[in-house]
């Protein structure tokens, strides 16, 4: 029976809705999945550090409160996040890293994705900053080191659109997409079609755990745009740079503007897509759009992300299912982790 030794860098919604699933679950997964997981370090800027070569109870640190060095509590811990140490020297063979997104850089979570692979360790993440940013740079060190780079929970949370779209779509030859992909964004969207005020509605969706640190980058489609650079250059094998996607958010759109919609049978949606040109190049846009509520993305409603890959072989294949949420991205993490399981497991 394998056992794979994970450390956790970032301990905010993603990574202990991962705990809560290790402690609920990890029995079944010795039946279900053939492996089963323990955690062998803790590391995070707000709470501290923990290193434990034996193994953490998932279940106590579910139950860490959120407050300034908690880590500290445990016996072991520190109030400090020794990131480097917990990510080189915990022992682990795998690191969950699932600590801010930072758009502009994608750092310090890339500086902690290259510890990993250098280390020879398998990195899984959700963090969008690393791949968007620097993702092909991580996945020849990943190669290099053979050790795996997973980021399935980078687009559309735990719904499996980037492996769908590469591996059960491969020969279908995908010509571009187009989709929601910002939780946040369409549930304010769609809570200000029930009559609540924009900053209200950012509110609770920073409440539920969907927003980024920063909701601007959820409501001015930076995140999207960051979504959007991976998926065209995983699937259309685009090149694309941050700064080549045209961006604007859904800031702009009142009340009235919803409500006018509504009355016309149509639904503001912000709208990320990119397409394979005729000379080859890949075109891209984040960018809110008045569908007619006949348009299979019109329907999206809440959380729920959407994606239309527009295939030569299939026409249109939608797919939709969470794009936010805790244990939702957690899953993404264990889909990581099945998928390294599936390629490197013993
Ligand atoms: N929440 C979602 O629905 C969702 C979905 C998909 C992807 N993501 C991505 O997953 C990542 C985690 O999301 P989250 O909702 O858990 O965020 P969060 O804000 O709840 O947690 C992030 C944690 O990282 C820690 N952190 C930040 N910088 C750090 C550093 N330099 N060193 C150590 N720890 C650091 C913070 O203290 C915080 O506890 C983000 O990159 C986010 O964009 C989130
Ligand atoms: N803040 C992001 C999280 C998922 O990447 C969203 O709302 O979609």
């Amino acid at each position: 029976m394998t056992e794979y030794k994970i450390a956790l860098v970032g301990f905010g919604g993603v990574n202990r809705g991962f705990a809560q699933l290790v402690a609920d679950r990890n029995a079944q997964w010795k039946e279900s999945l053939g492996f089963t997981i323990k955690i062998v370090g803790v590391t995070d800027l707000f709470l501290g550090s923990i290193v434990a070569k034996d193994g953490l109870d998932a279940k106590q640190l579910v139950a860490l409160p959120i407050e300034k060095g908690a880590l500290a509590q445990l016996p072991g811990g520190n109030a400090e996040a020794f990131n480097e140490a917990v990510i080189k020297h915990s022992g682990a063979d795998i690191i969950a890293e699932a600590t801010f997104t930072n758009p502009v850089d994608g750092e310090p979570a890339t500086t902690f994705c290259r510890w990993a692979l250098e280390s020879g360790i398998h990195v899984v993440t959700t963090n969008k900053g690393p791949i968007a940013l620097h993702g092909a740079e991580l996945k020849a060190l990943a190669r290099r080191n053979q050790v795996a780079f997973e980021y399935e929970g980078a687009v559309m949370s735990g719904t499996p659109v980037i492996r769908l779209a590469k591996q059960a779509l491969a020969g279908a030859n995908v010509q571009g997409f187009e989709g929601i992909l910002n939780g946040t964004s369409n549930y304010v969207l769609s809570q200000m079609k029930d009559g609540l005020a924009f900053n209200d509605a950012v509110v609770q969706a920073q409440q539920l755990g969907y927003a980024e640190a920063d909701p601007t980058a959820d409501v001015e489609g930076f995140d999207v745009r960051l979504k959007v650079v991976i998926l065209a250059n995983e699937l259309l094998n685009a090149r694309l740079n941050v700064s080549d996607v045209a961006c604007s958010g859904i800031s702009n759109i009142s009340a009235q503007d919803i409500a006018q919609a509504s009355a016309n049978g149509e639904s503001w949606k912000l709208i990320g897509s990119a397409d394979r040109e005729a000379d080859g190049s890949v075109r891209a846009s984040v960018e809110a759009r008045l569908l007619p509520n006949s348009h299979p993305l019109a329907g999206i409603a809440g959380a729920t992300n959407a994606v239309s890959f527009n295939t030569e072989l299939l026409g249109a294949v939608t797919v939709s299912g969470p794009g936010a949420g805790r244990i939702e991205t957690a899953f993404a993490l264990l889909s990581d982790i099945v998928a390294i399981h599936t390629a490197h497991g013993k």
